[in-house]
């Protein structure tokens, strides 16, 4: 039993979990991506310099990774205030920020994000993928990057005194690298010791999902307070996805928004439309899932942003929970996916 218990952990403070209504368990409100960025396609280097403009949206949202200035969305405060907005009025209430250490996490911009908008906004703490952790942090034990993760939830994040209220997201690649497997332990230990909630981004490959959880569970991890993100470009065999969510973490459907058709992290992948999405999520409520299901956008690039034409934050609310109550979810069932799912989730134990 610590303060912590039975609270939820927002940028501004403690939290009664009743209070936090509808919730996008992963998004990002200001933070950068050019660890990922991917050079555009022949031919193609000349629209990538100046791509905001309404005849090159279409490449844009094709090539989202292939603009530099696509990958800032450290640079859209002010749009992504004005977005919070529509996301209150359109009946959202809370968002969880992944922005973890690696791609420049923003925690005083996050807690003003809070304060002007009325949105209870939950940071997290820990390291994003391999290839975005310094020299420092690959030497570090886990015992230390242990005391890190603690620290960003008792006591603040980057020199500031705002606390992070999950872990996560922790990146993870494909195969799980040496420095991502010590982040995992002390990710474990760190839940162990604070009863806190955990999301994972897996590697782009169907086993990595199962594989986390393994090494996560090793060391004493609560696989029942851990979501395991971006099933919707991992996992897509049903029989697959049904002995995985068996393991028994939350399975976060967030990339709803994104329809390219190739997806250049990994072009064997078919990325899924977000009636693709709704099915799968039908599917998973038929066999009994309701209960551990996330959905949210993971908003990342700006061309996501309302401004720039995109779905932005509302999306799910405005557009997909309509879809779902046509495809066999019931209203009941849609509250449990926006608000009880995420409440016990984000409830400290
Ligand atoms: C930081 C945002 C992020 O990691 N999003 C996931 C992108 S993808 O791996 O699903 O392409």
């Amino acid at each position: 039993m610590s303060a912590l218990t039975g609270k939820v952990q927002t940028v501004l403070g403690l939290v009664d979990p009743n209070q936090l209504g509808r919730t996008m368990t992963h998004e990002h409100l200001t933070m950068t991506f050019e660890c990922c960025y991917f050079a555009p396609p022949p031919g193609d280097a000349a629209v990538a310099q100046n791509p905001f403009q309404m005849q090159h949206m279409h490449w844009l949202r094709q090539n989202p990774y292939s603009c530099h200035e696509n990958l800032l969305l450290n640079q859209e405060t002010s749009a992504v205030r004005d977005e919070l907005l529509a996301y209150r009025k359109a009946g959202g209430s809370t968002i969880v920020e992944n922005t973890t250490t690696g791609i420049d996490r923003d925690l005083p911009a996050l807690r003003q994000l809070a304060k002007d908008t009325g949105v209870h906004i939950v940071a997290g703490a820990g390291f994003y993928v391999d290839c975005t952790h310094t020299e420092a942090t690959k030497k570090m034990s886990v015992e230390k990057l242990t005391d890190i993760i603690v620290g960003e939830v008792l006591h603040g994040a980057d020199g500031t005194d705002v606390r992070c209220g999950v872990i996560g997201e922790i990146g993870t690649s494909w195969p799980i690298t040496e420095s991502e497997r010590k982040v995992l332990r002390a990710t474990a230990h760190a839940q162990a010791q604070l009863g806190c909630p955990v999301i994972i981004h897996p590697g782009r490959n169907p086993a990595a999902p199962a594989e986390v959880l393994r090494i996560l569970q090793e060391v004493g991890g609560d696989i029942g307070k851990t979501v395991m993100s971006h099933l919707d470009r991992t996992i897509f065999d049903e029989g697959e996805l049904l002995e995985f969510a068996n393991l028994g973490s939350y399975l976060e459907y967030d990339l709803f928004g994104i329809e390219t058709l190739n997806y250049c992290f990994n072009l064997d992948v078919d990325m899924p439309s977000d009636s693709q999405r709704v099915k799968a999520l039908a599917f998973l409520v038929d066999e009994g899932y309701e209960d551990k299901i996330l959905v949210a956008h993971d908003i990342h690039t700006k061309d996501r942003l309302t401004k720039y034409g995109g779905h932005g934050y509302s999306h799910i609310l405005k557009n997909i929970v309509p879809k779902m109550l046509t495809r066999g979810i019931s209203q009941q069932q849609v509250d449990k996916i926006l608000i009880d799912n995420p409440k016990h989730w984000l409830t400290f134990k």
